[in-house]
């Protein structure tokens, strides 16, 4: 289990997250949405450990991750939003590099190669650097190297971004298979079809504000014919809007019952 507490970020002036609570349970499928600028990356990084907070904690598995970072580092694999690292690696050297990170003894790292690098049409490409792919291309010799390790926790920022239908089918079906074997899968997301039909539960952020954490089904019980993206919409407002609507202030309500 994951535990946020009171977690706070500050960039200069500039307060990014604001006292968030949350929690996230194993197994689940836990979505972040908020528009941009809300918060949801420098949540995740905060939890990747790529970030210090300003205040509040972290406790995964019983652990406080400030104090516990190299033993908690082992169980997350992490998707970046913007995959543009190691270029200058061919895709297999970067798995090499993953593999050995993670421990992953040669054999499975083989086995488990070969099924990914062919799944998302990789093989072919194996031999060439990042540098010469395309966006989604290095997307997905990054997905590979994070589900490599088969982590406990799988956290990926806005991960369908640049896949194409297929590569994006694939996926959406791999992070449910990893939540069904047990483990946690935590991503962002703008795209709000796929929240609906992934998350079990979601956190909406708006500017460093939770503005609701529950399930979808409360969320869409809420609002009876209407689908997440019109609940969406109505809560967060527009980026300009502080204002919370009427509707923000009902699903407050509900998310704290
Ligand atoms: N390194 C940084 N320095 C200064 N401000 C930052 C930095 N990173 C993020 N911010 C600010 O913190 C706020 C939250 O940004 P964050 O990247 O977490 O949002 P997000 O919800 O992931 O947005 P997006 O959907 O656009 O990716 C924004 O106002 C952003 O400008």
């Amino acid at each position: 289990m994951i535990e946020i507490k009171q977690l706070s970020k500050s960039y200069g002036d500039k307060v990014a997250l604001n006292q968030l609570n949350l929690q996230i349970n194993q197994g689940e499928i836990f979505g972040f949405l908020g528009h941009n600028g809300a918060g949801k990356s420098t949540t995740i990084k905060t939890l990747v450990s790529i970030i210090e907070p300003t205040s509040g904690e972290i406790v995964i598995d019983g652990l406080d991750l400030a104090t516990h970072r190299e033993t908690i580092k082992k169980k997350i694999a992490y998707v970046p939003d913007t995959p543009d690292i190691f270029l200058q690696l061919t895709a297999s050297e970067y798995w090499d590099l993953i593999a050995v990170a993670y421990e992953i003894k040669e054999e499975a790292k083989v086995a488990k190669l070969t099924e990914l690098s062919q799944l998302f049409a990789m093989t072919a490409h194996q031999d060439e650097t990042l540098a010469s792919f395309s966006h989604g291309m290095r997307q997905k010799t990054i997905l590979i190297g994070a589900l490599l390790a088969d982590p406990d926790i799988w956290i990926l920022d806005e991960p369908l971004q640049g896949l194409d239908p297929q590569a994006a089918y694939d996926l959406k079906a791999m992070m449910q298979a990893h939540a069904d074997k047990g483990k946690t899968v935590i991503f962002s997301t703008h795209v709000l079809d796929t929240a609906q039909q992934l998350c079990d539960n979601l956190a909406i952020l708006k500017q460093g504000e939770l503005l609701y954490n529950g399930s979808v089904d409360t969320l869409l019980e809420s609002s009876p014919g209407e689908r997440l993206e019109d609940i969406y919409l109505k809560m967060a407002g527009r980026q300009a809007d502080n204002q919370p609507t009427e509707q923000t202030e009902q699903l407050e309500e509900i998310s704290h019952e």
